[in-house]
């Protein structure tokens, strides 16, 4: 195909401003989906994503369009468009020549249409500002073109009025990537490079390979090597998803498909590796991406502990579909058996861990998750740390060192002094506050990650009645005064619920934290005394008195079904308990850690 009449571009935006929609409306305009598919947003196919409204993982699809007589080929590389998503957006922006910049025209730019607009940006794609849901009965257009100019310096008049719900516009779209966005450079004879922008794993196929050709030609049959690890394969098949998966015989300088290798291991396909001929390389392989980072951690532990297995198998099936979280066996005297694994984020955690309950049919107890710490030690070394029991005694420890984010909210007027305080609180570091129009604001402030990934997103949501919104980058360690906070109940350490925090806070936190353990813990037949310390001080204390009455005896004996209704609740609740020495456990209590922060 003449590279001429190749048009690759993705669709950026804040969540919910209507990608996906307009993704399937593109679809349904060009003979690619009927109109009964588009209902069903085939996009979206992972169920979780359905569930929740929102893209995990990026897709491609090739359409083809009519424009003046001529066929186009149009690649569209869908992307995600939540904070924990971030090098999904990078990876496929970097197998495009444009973007659609999508924003919703009563929500106006919002923190992510910021970090997504500047990542298309900083790979120099051509930008297409489209405006979508102009058929809300009420909206801000004028506004929002001023944003679109002001904060991220487009040209408002370039802009295009659609609504993907209802198909208003979509032309125009059409013959704005045509015209606006760049053919993709390349000549069919040079020696193959390759861009691996994502892979994914198919129970049938093995991994399937996400490539965008850049320069030569890929076929069927021919011997490829992985440029970074140096291994070579035979294609045993090539295409393209039109939706659907359609083999073909060639791709070539500037298309989008799939290759299959027969890989079994996903771990073998390095996102944003080069493909090139292993007969005939290339010099040099193609500007990579950063690795995604783990940044958050958390133990999953089996609530039964026959079910080990069963995780396990679970989590390594999971890792095929997803290399973005990892997962590493480890034991607790409080719960046993389990993982630690690691996460992008707080959204990355919880679709992982309601995957695995859906499909592995294994309840778990979670730990409070954690982010990851940096430690200079007396004797010279560095250590990264990702689990609070590793921490090793205060006196080897020269600096403590915490991940730093870069924190941008969007946000109405009123919200600047509400935010103002929670960055106080939460060790912020003032960087700048920049007014967009008359009632909006981009604020700017460097925060520890610690305090920004467990409720910042809820406390800005209640903050502005739900309009603010936020983004993040981590910008890299800096050393605080931080230390190991120990909880222990009936005088004996739970290793799972130690966490580190900041020693100004530990005192207020350490005695939020006991007392919701008070709360999440029933009485037993004798009292129980639950400590937090730091080393060897107890810097706060509460009692659970002991059990004096059976608690069905509230129900005077008469109310049979009263009382069968007790215990079911009773034995429901003892599924996801652990028991700690003679102490019962609930899986809330792990998690009581999380909201230490809030005073009661
Ligand atoms: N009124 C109106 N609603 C729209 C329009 N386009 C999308 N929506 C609705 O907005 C919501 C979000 O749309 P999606 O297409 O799922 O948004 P998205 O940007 O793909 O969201 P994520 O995948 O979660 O990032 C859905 O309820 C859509 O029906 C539009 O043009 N007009």
């Amino acid at each position: 195909m003449d590279t001429q009449f190749i048009r690759n571009f993705s669709i950026v935006a804040h969540i919910d401003h209507g990608k996906s929609t307009l993704a399937d409306q593109l679809l349904l305009k060009s003979g690619a989906i009927t109109q009964r598919e588009f209902k069903e947003q085939i996009l979206d196919d992972l169920s979780i994503e359905r569930d929740r409204g929102i893209t995990v993982k990026a897709r491609t699809v090739a359409i083809n369009y009519t424009f003046e007589g001529q066929e186009y080929e149009l690649n569209l590389i869908d992307t995600p468009g939540h904070v924990d998503f971030h090098y999904e957006v990078s990876r496929s922006l970097a197998a495009c020549e444009g973007a659609l910049l999508l924003v919703d025209a009563f929500q106006g730019v919002q923190a992510q249409t910021v970090a997504n607009a500047y990542a298309a940006i900083e790979v120099d794609l051509s930008i297409i500002p489209v405006v979508n849901k102009i058929d809300l009965p009420v909206t801000r257009i004028d506004e929002v073109l001023e944003e679109i100019e002001t904060v991220l310096g487009l040209e408002p008049d370039d802009a295009l009025m659609i609504s993907a719900r209802d198909g208003i516009g979509v032309d125009e779209v059409f013959e704005a990537i045509i015209n606006r966005v760049p053919p993709p450079q390349g000549k069919s004879d040079a020696p193959l490079q390759a861009l691996v922008f994502d892979s994914k794993y198919d129970s049938f196929r093995g991994v399937m390979t996400y490539v965008r050709i850049m320069e030569g030609t890929i076929e069927k049959g021919q011997r490829i090597k992985f440029m970074r690890e140096g291994t070579t394969y035979d294609v045993l098949d090539i295409g393209q998803f039109r939706p659907e998966m359609r083999v073909c015989d060639r791709l070539g300088p500037g298309q989008v498909g799939y290759i299959l290798t027969g890989i079994k291991d996903l771990g073998q396909v390095h996102v944003g590796d080069t493909v090139t001929d292993a007969r005939q390389p290339a010099e040099k392989s193609l500007p990579g991406y950063q690795l995604p980072q783990q940044m958050v951690f958390a133990g999953l532990y089996p609530t039964d502990s026959s079910d080990f297995e069963k995780l396990r198998d679970s989590l390594q099936k999971l890792s095929l579909n997803d290399s973005s979280f990892s997962y590493m066996a480890e034991t607790s005297d409080a719960l046993g058996f389990g993982f630690r694994c690691g996460f992008l984020g707080l959204l990355h955690m919880e679709i992982i861990q309601q995957r695995l309950e859906r499909e592995a049919d294994v309840d778990l107890i979670q730990t409070a998750p954690n982010v990851t710490y940096e430690l200079l030690l007396r004797n010279g070394e560095t250590k990264k740390i990702d689990n609070p029991q590793e921490v090793p005694d205060a006196g080897s420890i020269q600096e403590f060192r915490e991940p730093i984010a870069r924190v941008n909210f969007i946000l109405p007027t009123t919200g600047i002094g509400p935010i103002m305080q929670l960055a106080a609180d939460r060790r912020g570091t003032y960087i700048s506050t920049e007014y967009l129009g008359t009632n909006r604001a981009l604020m700017i402030y460097e925060l520890p990650l610690a305090e920004v990934i467990y409720d910042m997103h809820d406390k800005l949501k209640s903050a502005t009645r739900g309009y603010g919104t936020l983004d993040y980058d981590v910008i890299g360690f800096r050393a605080a005064d931080l230390v190991k906070v120990d909880v222990l109940v009936k005088g004996n350490r739970v290793d799972a619920l130690s966490t580190i925090m900041h020693r100004a806070d530990a005192e207020r936190r350490g005695r939020n934290l006991v007392k919701r353990l008070k709360k999440e813990i029933s009485k037993h037949q004798f009292e129980i005394a639950i400590q937090a310390a730091i080393g060897g001080k107890v810097i706060a204390r509460e009692t659970i008195s002991a059990l004096r009455k059976n608690v069905t005896a509230k129900c005077y004996g008469g109310d049979i079904t009263r009382k069968r209704k007790l215990w079911a609740k009773q034995r429901e609740g003892k599924k996801r308990m652990r028991q700690f020495g003679q102490v019962e456990i609930p899986q809330k209590a792990f998690l009581s850690v999380l909201e230490a922060g809030e005073d009661q």
